[in-house]
């Protein structure tokens, strides 16, 4: 699957120095596994870890998960190595933590692609991410998405970056208000995925809620996760409704009634189909196929 066509609503971290985790990762159906060699793992497990995942990239089947990894930051003795590792065992995308400026990602991507030649990798196959966690890191968030043509997203990193703002998260979420925003108007500008943060609170389901509506509603392309029972939940609120699914229906039809007529333009109902609307169409069709709300002919099936 080519990295832009992809569903990424539900990216959850997967410590890299805990076995079990590691290997049961595939069976709860997430988007995209991300194995962290960073702040989930204690700096005396930082080489430990890295081999785990390793030896788990070249054993298990995730399926049709996106394997990610978040390597340690440019600033510790480990990120080198956690490059060549990662690129030997083919992962699809590293995220970089702590990202303050394209400097950083360009020399994540030399590096990548120093290992990419020497294990044989086609070069550029691997992909990129960075994750924001400070004041700088937002303030440069368009020249981080737009630094490199393997980047497929950033994404929100809000415990580090309410640290570094000198405040706290709050249940409300207005401390990130400007940080959400930036990060998805860099993302939507440079034409690549937006993340929204992980919530820690694995009890308060009804704030997770509230929260995963309010950055569906913003634009964001999904979050990150940091356990499987925030998945379901995720899923329901990007879950296109009924009424959705067969507007996109009628949207689809126009649009080939209007090529078949040579135009690109066309009325339905007295609205007008041009390509943004088929666009919205065709995710709405792709976010119900993800949740087999449609049958293989594209036809809605009923609850
Ligand atoms: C929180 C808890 C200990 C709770 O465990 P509990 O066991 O109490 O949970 P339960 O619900 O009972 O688990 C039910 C079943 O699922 C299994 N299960 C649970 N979690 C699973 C999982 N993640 N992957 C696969 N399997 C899982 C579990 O083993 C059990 O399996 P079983 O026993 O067979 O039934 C656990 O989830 C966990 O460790 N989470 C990951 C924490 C983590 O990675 N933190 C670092 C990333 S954030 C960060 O760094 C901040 C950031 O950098 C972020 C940014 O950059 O975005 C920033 O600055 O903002
Ligand atoms: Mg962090």
């Amino acid at each position: 699957m080519a990295a832009d066509e992809r569903l990424r609503r539900t990216m959850m971290f997967v410590p890299g120095n805990n076995p079990g985790l590691i290997k049961d990762a595939g069976i709860f159906g997430v988007d995209s596994i991300m194995f962290d060699l960073e702040d989930a793992v204690n700096m005396n497990e930082k080489d430990s870890a890295r081999y785990l995942v390793y030896e788990a990239l070249q054993t298990f089947d995730y399926g049709n998960a996106e394997l990610v990894v978040r390597i340690n930051g440019l600033d510790t003795p480990f990120y080198e190595n956690d490059i060549k590792a990662m690129v030997k065992a083919g992962i699809d995308v590293i995220r970089l933590p702590k990202t303050e400026s394209a400097d950083m990602v360009h020399e994540l991507e030399n590096l990548v692609e120093a290992a990419e030649k020497e294990f044989g990798r086609e070069v550029g196959s691997t992909h990129l991410m960075a994750a924001i966690e400070s004041a700088m890191g937002v303030v440069n968030a368009y020249e981080i998405a737009s630094a490199s043509d393997r980047m497929i997203g950033i994404a929100l990193s809000a415990e580090d970056y309410t640290t570094d703002m000198k405040t706290h998260r709050y249940p409300d979420g207005r401390e990130l208000s400007y940080a959400r925003n930036a990060i998805l108007h860099a993302a939507r500008a440079a034409k690549i995925a937006a993340f929204d943060t992980v919530f820690t609170n694995l009890d308060d389901e009804e704030g997770f809620i509230r929260e995963t509506e309010y950055i569906h509603q913003l634009g964001f392309d999904g979050k990150s996760l940091i356990n499987p029972r925030q998945i379901a939940p995720v899923n329901k609120v990007y879950q296109p409704t009924q009424k959705e699914i067969i507007n996109a229906q009628n949207v689809m039809a126009a649009i080939e009634e209007a090529k078949r007529k040579g135009s690109g333009v066309i009325a339905m109902n007295g609205q007008m189909v041009d390509r943004p609307v088929v666009l919205r169409a065709e995710r709405v069709m792709m976010l119900a196929k993800a949740n087999n709300l449609i049958d293989a002919e594209g036809n809605y099936i009923e609850e």
